[in-house]
């Protein structure tokens, strides 16, 4: 099987093939997937089916071949998919093949736990400068790196082309952080903070919010609760809220 550059439309000659636009939730599936690739070349699979990729990955098996289809991988019948040639094709699609330089601003609580974490950078992602506003954190060192004024980002950003900032201040501050994040060039950002943030369109945000999480596990909680009341534990057809007043 050769090695063919993931659903790229041609354009003119010497142009940067175009990806696809892929459905977001095939895109948010893809880094499953592969975690799971990952660990089948660890343990020596050369080949894997797409039910036991799917398995692997969280997802049923009809949900991955689609998606895969979406990348131009089909995988060969009886055989399964080439692991190796779809981690390649799958890090190309994510932009993996280039190590992506992190900014985090914020380096508080769950600051210092980013910056300290390893999976950053065993997953491509470099993180390359720390900031805050406290001079009791600037000047510190975590992991090599010292935390320098917010100030300093416009001069960092000049030096070290930052691909993503990652928001971990309060959400109070973190509209004016992301104002300075996009002033510096930076185009991507995930947002630890809980607010919503205002940006151009040409930025990406990404929000995290384990609360958001916690409270949508609480629904399904409450929702089950609620069956389980009903007469026999009926388990479809009736809402939460007239179960609670039956
Ligand atoms: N997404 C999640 O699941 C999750 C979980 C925990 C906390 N949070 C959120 O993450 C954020 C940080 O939480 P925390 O517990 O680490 O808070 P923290 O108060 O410990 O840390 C915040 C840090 O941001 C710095 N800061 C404030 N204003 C700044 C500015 N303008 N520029 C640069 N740095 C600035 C502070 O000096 C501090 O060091 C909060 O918004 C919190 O709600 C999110």
């Amino acid at each position: 099987m050769s090695q063919h550059r993931p659903g790229s439309t041609s354009g003119p000659a010497g142009a940067v093939p175009a990806l696809p636009d892929l459905p977001e939730a095939t895109v948010a599936r893809l880094p499953e997937y592969l975690r799971a690739l990952h660990h089948c070349a660890e343990t020596g699979y050369e080949t894997v089916s797409s039910e036991g990729l799917a398995a692997a990955a969280g997802v049923n098996s009809a949900k991955l071949r689609k998606d895969l289809s979406h990348l131009g991988s089909y995988g060969t019948r009886g055989v399964g998919y080439d692991v190796a040639l779809l981690i390649d094709q799958i890090e190309y699609v994510l932009g993996l093949t280039q190590r992506r330089a992190v900014a985090l601003v914020g380096v508080g609580n769950l600051g210092h736990a980013l910056a300290g974490y390893d999976g950053f950078a065993s997953r491509g992602f470099h993180v390359v400068a720390l900031f805050d506003a406290d001079p009791a954190t600037i000047g510190e060192r975590i992991h090599g790196l010292q935390v320098r004024h917010i100030d300093e980002l416009p001069a960092v950003a000049a030096e070290t082309a930052i691909a993503i900032g990652v928001i971990a201040t309060p959400a109070a501050a973190a509209q004016a952080v992301a104002d300075q994040l996009v002033a510096a060039g930076v185009t991507s950002i995930l947002n630890f903070a809980p607010c919503v943030l205002s940006v151009p369109p040409n930025v990406d945000v990404r929000k995290v919010d384990l609360a958001i999480e916690l409270q949508i596990l609480s629904f399904h909680e409450h929702r089950k609760s609620t069956l389980t009341a009903l007469p026999g534990g009926r388990a479809a057809g009736t809402s939460g809220q007239e179960a609670v007043g039956s």
